[in-house]
């Protein structure tokens, strides 16, 4: 019997990576990041689960006249955002979309604290980014799955709890409910190169899930997806976060996507980047007839004037 059939979560080569520093850096890489290391916590481990985490007041993410210049005073110096002013609640979903370019994914990375603004404050749970990036404060899932080969599908989802310390025990537990969480329980022992393309990605949003992040910041996760994958990964995305009561920042070039996930949709101009206006969206609880909902098409149609610059709320 294969280590496969057997279920057994050994990884494939012998771990390179046991130093938490470094496997942090292997999780930064895989976020196509380079940015400082942090150091694990010592001593206790941190709790993973809602229960007995104290409800914290305030917004989710707070971004107040953020600027971001690439390579100031360089000749290729490229204004990437200006003066964006954003603010997500607890629990609220909130979408990016935009033209190519126009810095969605760079207003992400700000927020991740992988790259740094150059005016104006960014606050992710009444902290610094910084502050919330050392204090592990949220998951990210990128386009790429980005999950380590070598390493079985458990043991990816178990990445961030090892940098949290938790027990192997504990770690095993919680990538299991987590994996099932995600309809993966079966694959448990696999290797991401035995999965396929959403089956990847759904790994990835376990293991952006598993530390049971207060924030989630996706950028075009399901991007790659045929159609029908997409649409079940999104409704399985809804009922997580709102079991959960997670804030998500979501990335995306599709209207119909961010009109379904969201509670408000923020459409940005080209860049440099700013917000030219915010569309609520209120379809209520989603069913099978949403997507086929006059309230949905409503969205769709504000969200498309929105990033023609025709809808009547748009500033002149
Ligand atoms: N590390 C970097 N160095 C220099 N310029 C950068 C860097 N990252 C992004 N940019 C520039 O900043 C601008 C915004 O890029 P960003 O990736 O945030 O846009 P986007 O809206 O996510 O694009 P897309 O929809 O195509 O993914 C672009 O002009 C890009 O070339």
């Amino acid at each position: 019997m294969t280590e496969m059939e057997t279920g057994a979560v050994t990884d494939r080569t012998p771990d390179a990576v046991t130093d938490p520093v470094q496997v942090e850096a292997v999780v930064d890489r895989a976020a196509g990041a380079v940015v400082d290391r942090v150091t694990p916590r010592r001593g206790r481990p941190a709790q993973v689960g809602r229960p007995g985490r104290p409800v914290e007041p305030g917004p989710a993410v707070e971004l107040t006249g953020v600027t971001k210049v690439f390579n100031p005073g360089r000749p290729d110096e490229v204004t990437a955002l200006r003066g964006v002013d954003l603010t997500v609640g607890r629990g609220e979903f909130v979408s990016l979309i935009g033209p190519s370019g126009c810095g969605k994914s760079t207003l992400l990375r700000l927020v991740a604290d992988l790259v740094p603004a150059t005016g104006g404050t960014v606050r992710v749970a009444d902290r610094s980014a910084r502050q919330a990036r050392r204090e592990l404060a949220y998951g990210i899932a990128f386009q790429q799955a980005g999950l380590l080969d070598w390493r079985t599908v458990t043991r990816n989802v178990e990445l961030p709890l090892e940098l949290r310390g938790l027990s192997r025990r504990d770690r095993r537990t919680k990538a299991r409910e987590m994996l099932d969480l995600v309809g993966l329980a079966d694959f448990a022992g696999h290797y991401p190169d035995q999965l396929s393309g959403g089956m990847q990605q759904r790994v990835a949003i376990a293991r952006a899930l598993a530390v049971d992040p207060p924030l989630l910041l996706m950028d075009e996760p399901f991007g790659a997806l045929d159609e029908m994958t997409r649409e079940r990964l999104q409704d399985e995305l809804l009922r997580i976060c709102a079991g959960k009561g997670t804030s998500t920042v979501f990335v995306t070039h599709s209207i119909p996507e961010a009109v379904y996930l969201s509670d408000r949709v923020v459409v940005m101009s080209a860049r440099p980047g700013r917000i030219v206006e915010i569309v609520d969206v209120a379809l209520g609880e989603r069913t099978e007839a949403t997507r086929q909902s006059n309230a949905f098409f409503a969205g769709i149609t504000r969200v498309r004037q929105a990033l023609r610059g025709t809808s009547p709320e748009a500033p002149a």
